[in-house]
């Protein structure tokens, strides 16, 4: 009924480039995120989510219209803010290819349904959808802000989000009521054929996988993930027999957690891509905290923040952990992944070391020369 839209859902002259790169890259750990990016005209989720909609057969196996579908993720595209840094589409369109690969592993094939798929991949490509570039932190102490100071307009909308929350992970329920909101166009009804009780459980999967990706939930998440590998590892290691609904959900919300936290375990040149990235979102947060006069959170201070230092603590109590279970629990399919992950983190110690070494030897001079100060001062 529809007309066949363009080729992965954008309009670009680069069309034989993008669709090379997907041939090698769409299956591949470490794909080149930021030249999908460029090759998709600045469209890099549409075009990643057609990619594998159509590599998984997901428009036959669900019905989807491959213009419903451009039509919806061309919503989802322009409600990410592309002015942030960090937490835009480039960010969805590379945890959702990352998710892909991850859901590629040869340990839990046939452990999850087509349609626990779907929600997984559908589940990444708007887990931040319509981020404001701040944290959930941010948000809440902002929220009592224009209670304080009435006449101050508030400078954003984003602080009724903490409001319409109550704080509770504030940016993950926003994310899940914009992706859904956008469900409602009619030219958008990506699951029309899915019969009510899909829809039904689609909808609970989505939710419960977005809402994991709040960061204060991540030692819970890693705690289960922890005990259901010692688990597995008792049952004989055969992989995962999850027979209920929350032991097959705690897979899921661990993978997309770890395609959400992987920038760390991706080749060095896009891990330093993603640094220098995030750190830009955060020291914009610690502008608009200083211009507003609340107390400016640790890593986001320009003059202060320690970069290396900030990765190497990122990695080493939060990504490396998480990962580590991963790998345990898919063993061995994702050994290459800790590697490189092992590898990023020795990578950011040694420049933490050497910039250690450069400000203590600049000081060093400059002892040097207040001591050479003195004595000249002693001669005269
Ligand atoms: C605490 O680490 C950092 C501090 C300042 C600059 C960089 C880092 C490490 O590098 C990354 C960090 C994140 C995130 N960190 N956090 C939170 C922030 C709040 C405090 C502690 C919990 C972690 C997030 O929610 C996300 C996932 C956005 C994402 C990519 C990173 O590198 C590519
Ligand atoms: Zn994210």
């Amino acid at each position: 009924r529809w007309p066949l839209p363009p080729k992965f859902g954008v309009e670009t002259p680069r069309l034989a480039e993008l669709s090379d790169l997907f041939d090698s890259g769409l299956d591949q750990w470490g794909v080149d995120i930021f030249l999908v990016d460029e090759l998709a005209c600045h469209k890099p989720l549409c075009a990643v989510v057609y990619a594998i909609f159509e590599k998984r057969d997901f428009f036959n196996k669900f019905h989807i219209h491959p213009s419903v579908l451009v039509n919806y993720f061309s919503q989802v595209e322009q409600h990410y803010k592309q002015e942030n840094p960090y937490h835009n589409a480039i960010h969805a369109a590379d945890v959702t290819q990352s998710t892909h690969v991850l859901l590629n592993a040869p340990s839990i094939a046939n452990v999850f349904t087509e349609l626990e798929i779907l929600a997984s991949i559908f589940a990444c490509a708007i887990h931040d959808v319509n981020h404001p570039g701040v944290t959930n932190q941010f948000l809440i102490n902002t929220a009592m802000y224009f209670v304080t100071y009435p006449n101050l307009i508030p400078m954003n909308v984003e602080s009724e989000l903490a409001i319409m929350y109550n704080d509770m992970s504030v940016l993950e329920n926003h994310h899940c009521a914009v992706a859904f909101k956008l469900l409602q166009e009619p030219s958008s009804n990506l699951f029309a054929s899915l019969d009510d009780i899909q829809r039904r459980q689609l909808r609970k999967m989505v939710i419960d996988m977005v809402l994991a990706t709040d960061m204060s939930k991540h030692m819970s998440l890693l705690a289960d993930l922890k005990t259901m590998v010692e688990t597995k590892k008792v049952s004989g290691g055969c992989l995962l027999k999850l027979d209920n609904y929350s032991e097959k959900m705690q897979i899921m919300q661990n993978m997309v957690h770890c395609a959400d936290l992987s920038n760390p375990a991706k080749p060095l040149p896009l891990s330093t891509h993603w640094v220098t990235r995030v750190m830009e979102e955060f020291f914009n947060q610690g502008d608009r905290e200083k211009a507003l006069g609340l107390p400016v959170s640790p890593m986001c201070c320009r003059e202060t923040a320690n970069v290396e230092k900030s990765q190497v603590s990122f990695i080493d109590f939060i990504v490396h952990p998480l990962w580590e279970a991963w790998t345990e629990l898919v063993h061995p399919d994702a050994e290459h992944i800790l590697n490189t992950l092992e590898q990023n983190r020795d990578h950011y110690c040694e420049l933490s070391a050497a910039k250690e070494a450069e400000s203590v030897k600049e000081v060093d001079e400059e002892h040097l020369d207040e001591a050479e100060r003195q004595q000249s001062d002693s001669k005269r």
